[in-house]
């Protein structure tokens, strides 16, 4: 009986999801087929499939709005596929990962049970574009797939080699310790997966790697990543903090929201009886970023675009980043491997790298603009100058493979309890 992998990635505007069969072979899992519903903030919300031959690009889906959602399409998608009969028999899915957002202090993946469900679920708060919309997913896999096991991936998890002085924030101890307030970290199965991907491309072991790398997509992070492990992260208690995405602000002045609205405080309408979120956080994490400014999630469509507010929005992103990029470079000490660009807008918005790289020219890295414009098909691709001190690099990062990997390795920790 083959077993299936179904790796479940729930981003703040997108689900992606691939199909993998297990194998006894070292090496990775073989991907059956790919399927990702993207634009959920920008609707209509579009299909994108990959098995084999077949492929569907940009097919507008009528009332698909949510996380959940998106699961249910593109799981029906899959199970009706008659191309992949290794899906006609729901059971043989084995392993269902989830990607999720905030895990709290778990340093690694976790078996979905009451406990741990409830642990995300308390967590909501802090990740509100993420972990209650994975956990619906969740509950779908539970009541359509009853025989998989569900394994939680954190996106937390791989920072949690950040030094103390880094992680902690400067205000009551007391209070912070009580209520776990510091500096968790996010986007970190990408990340893990970049550290892989480019330790092989350099054929430099991963323990000895330090690069920056920027995960850009509707939801923007930078890492400084020291001998393989992440040193200092832009995201913070919540992925709110550092770089504006989509749909929001990035790090502000704390102040500013209570200049903004005298009902700052107040419980937002999108609270639920199991998330708790402030009229403040509603504003900066929904009402915020790329939408407010020029009233597009798109930032391809920003990139693109002369108009005033598009523009300003291009140059507030790339600011932005070179924020990160300069300080991760003296973190390092000046020793660094690469400047790596990763998702959906570091893999596809040629005009942002060559604008970031240009700013930070005088570090030593230098694009050369053809292989910018037309990176090359490989995971890991280099866009740097013939010469430059530094090497830049484009990375396809991919989260659903990064967790399928993991689950081969670690599936004496996933034995099933029956
Ligand atoms: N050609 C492009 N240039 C710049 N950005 C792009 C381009 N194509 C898509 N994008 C952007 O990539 C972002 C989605 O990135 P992705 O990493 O897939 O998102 P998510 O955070 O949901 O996982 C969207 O803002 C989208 O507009
Ligand atoms: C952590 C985060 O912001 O994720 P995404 O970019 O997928 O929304
Ligand atoms: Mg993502």
């Amino acid at each position: 009986m083959p077993e299936i992998i179904l790796s479940i990635n729930a981003g703040s505007s997108s689900v992606k999801i691939s199909v993998y069969q297990a194998h006894d072979k070292s090496g990775d899992p073989t991907q059956l087929a790919e399927a990702s519903v993207e634009g959920l903030t920008a609707p209509p919300a579009t299909l994108k499939y990959e098995r084999g031959d077949e492929k569907i690009k940009g097919k507008e889906l009528e009332g698909i709005e949510s996380q959940e959602d998106a699961f249910r399409y593109i799981l029906d998608h899959l199970t009706q596929d008659k191309g992949l009969p290794e899906l006609n028999h729901k059971d043989d899915i084995k392993f269902t990962c989830h990607r999720v957002v905030h895990g709290g202090n778990y340093p690694n993946s976790q078996v979905i049970d009451e406990d741990t469900y409830h642990h995300i679920e308390e967590l909501s708060d802090l990740a509100p574009l993420h972990n209650a919309g994975a956990l619906t997913i969740v509950r779908a896999v539970s009541s359509l797939l009853p025989h998989a096991t569900n394994i939680a991936y954190f996106d937390s998890s791989f920072h949690s080699t950040l030094p103390t002085h880094i992680s902690t924030y400067p205000i009551d101890p007391k209070v912070a310790a009580h209520n776990q307030l510091r500096k968790y970290g996010f986007h970190g199965i990408s990340y893990a997966f970049i550290v892989s991907a480019v330790s092989t491309y350099l054929q430099k072991p991963a323990s000895t790697l330090n690069i920056i790398a920027l995960h850009l997509g509707s939801g923007a992070s930078a890492t400084c990543i020291k001998n393989g492990t992440s040193y200092d992260t832009s995201m913070g208690l919540t992925p709110l903090a550092g770089l504006p995405g989509a749909t929001r602000s990035g790090s502000i002045d704390p102040s500013l929201m209570f200049h903004f609205t005298h009902d700052a405080g107040k419980p937002s309408r999108s609270s639920t009886q199991k998330m708790h979120i402030t009229t403040a956080e509603e504003i900066l994490n929904k009402k915020s970023g790329w939408q407010a400014l020029t009233g597009t999630t798109d930032f391809g469509a920003i990139s693109s675009s002369d108009a005033p507010e598009c523009q300003l929005a291009f140059d507030i992103f790339a600011d932005r980043i070179v924020n990160f990029v300069a300080p991760y470079f003296v973190k390092l000490d000046g020793k660094v491997d690469a400047l790596v660009f990763a998702g959906g807008i570091g893999e596809r918005g040629a005009r942002l790298r060559a604008e970031v790289v240009r700013q930070v020219r005088c570090l030593g890295f230098e694009i050369d603009e053809g292989r910018n414009e037309k990176p090359g098909d490989g995971v890991v691709t280099s866009i740097g100058a013939e010469g430059a001190r530094y090497k830049t690099l484009i990375c396809k990062t991919d989260e659903q493979l990064e967790m399928a990997r993991s689950v081969l390795e670690e599936r004496g920790r996933f034995a099933k309890k029956d």
